[in-house]
């Protein structure tokens, strides 16, 4: 063996020992590489899974404390708007099929009005006697003194009811007088629902204690969110602190916000004041306000409602003041109406508790007597009895099934 191939033999086995060094120390360096990076991976996931928990905590607590914003030294807060989020927020019915519904309600309802009438009038020979009874029946369901004269002198001057007759004709010509009665000509859509209605719309609801008006103002806002729209609620109801909880529960049942007072007896202006400032602030297309209204003398009442309006009209425009007036209450609820409508001006009626009245001839005299339609009719205590009036449907309902 020559000193060269020493040499060389004795540098490839060096080549080898070096080359099987750094094979071993990049396998190790390697190995390292890849734990170490399994290792980030693994703890990048479980950070990842910890903020998404952290996120929906979060989201849960601040949709049930309704994130209380405090202003006006604190006294006025607004629970959080969770408009637009799904999250277990019901469904409200569309305003055509309550009418239909609402319809069938009424012609199942006991003893509507139309119905007795039509018992009447079929009858072969209808005695002066029975021309009382339809006289009763009418005063009976509130229709009014003025209004049952004149029906009652139209019928008896009718060929169809005095002559020759056939039950079809009489529901026919019946069906005809009572809806003239009803209509009035008048454009019974709210002012909200109109092409070009201003942003936001705003709707005051006035009313004695007990009509249903914080009931009605938590649906009317159901009924605009079926439609799309965005409400804003305002308690301005401070007299009775239930009153804005009572809102509170109907707002988080559809994510619409309302802001209320925590202190009961508060100004119940400066609520209506900041309901107004938050609904222009989040461009809400509805403002509906809640009062209380109580009825112990008329000078209190217009200085409460009066100032209402006037805080909120700094803001924005009011539009609409719906008085809710119980079917029930008969000419009772007729003296209170009007002392409302000169209080505050009205621009319609929502004549709620019918389901539970023989009386719906209050919607005639009512609006005979305030001059206003009515526009919307609350007929149970459902979140979804509360349907715009609809004439046809009110006469369909009273004279019942054929
Ligand atoms: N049957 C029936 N009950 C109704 C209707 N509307 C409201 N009510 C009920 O009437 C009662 C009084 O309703 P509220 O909304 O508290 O009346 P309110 O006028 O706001 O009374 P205050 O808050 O005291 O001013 C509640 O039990 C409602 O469920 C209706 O259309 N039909």
């Amino acid at each position: 063996m020559s000193v060269r191939d020493f040499t060389l033999e004795g540098m490839n086995t060096y080549a080898i020992i070096a080359l099987i060094c750094v094979v071993v120390v990049l396998a190790v360096l390697g190995i390292w590489w890849l734990v170490a990076r399994r290792r980030k991976r693994r703890i990048e996931e479980q950070v990842g899974q910890v903020a998404a928990q952290v996120a929906q905590a979060g989201a849960t607590s601040a949709g049930q404390d309704a994130g209380a914003q405090e202003s006006q030294g604190g006294k006025v807060r607004s629970g959080r708007s969770e408009q637009g989020s799904t999250r277990n927020l019901e469904s409200p019915e569309s305003s055509d099929s309550r009418i239909v519904r609402l319809r069938a309600k009424l012609a199942k309802s006991p003893n509507p009005f139309g119905k007795a009438l039509f018992a009447i009038l079929t009858k072969d020979h209808l005695s002066e006697s029975d021309w009382e009874d339809v006289e009763d029946t009418l005063l009976r369901a509130d229709v009014g003194a003025e209004a049952s004269e004149q029906l009652v002198d139209e019928l008896r001057a009718d060929a169809r009811v005095t002559g020759e007759k056939d039950p079809q004709s009489v529901r026919a010509m019946l069906r005809e007088k009572l809806l003239d009665l009803v209509e009035t000509g008048q454009d019974r859509s709210l002012l909200a629902s109109m092409p070009g209605a201003a942003k936001p719309s705003v709707i005051i609801m006035v009313g004695v204690n007990g009509t249903g008006k914080t009931t009605t103002a938590g649906k009317l806002a159901r009924l605009f969110v079926a439609d799309g729209k965005t409400v804003v609620l305002g308690a301005a109801d401070t007299f009775r602190a239930a009153a804005a909880d009572q809102l509170e529960t109907w707002g988080s049942r559809v994510g619409v916000p309302v802001v209320r007072s925590e202190r009961e007896g508060a100004d119940p202006a400066s609520v209506a004041f900041e309901a107004s400032s938050r609904a222009k602030e989040e461009q809400a297309d509805l403002l509906i306000v809640d009062t209380a209204g109580r009825l112990q003398n008329k000078a209190n009442l217009m200085d409460e409602l009066g100032k209402i309006r006037r805080v909120v009209e700094k803001n924005v425009p009011v539009g609409e003041v719906l008085l809710v007036l119980d079917a029930t209450t008969g000419q009772n609820g007729m003296i209170q109406a009007k002392v409302f409508a000169q209080a505050i001006g009205i621009t319609g009626i929502v004549l709620t508790k019918l389901d539970g009245s023989a009386k719906g001839g209050i919607v005639i005299s009512v609006q005979r007597e305030l001059g206003v339609p009515v526009k919307l009719v609350g007929l149970g205590e459902g979140p979804d009895d509360l349907a715009p009036f609809n004439p046809q449907s009110f006469v369909d309902g009273i004279l019942g099934d054929e």
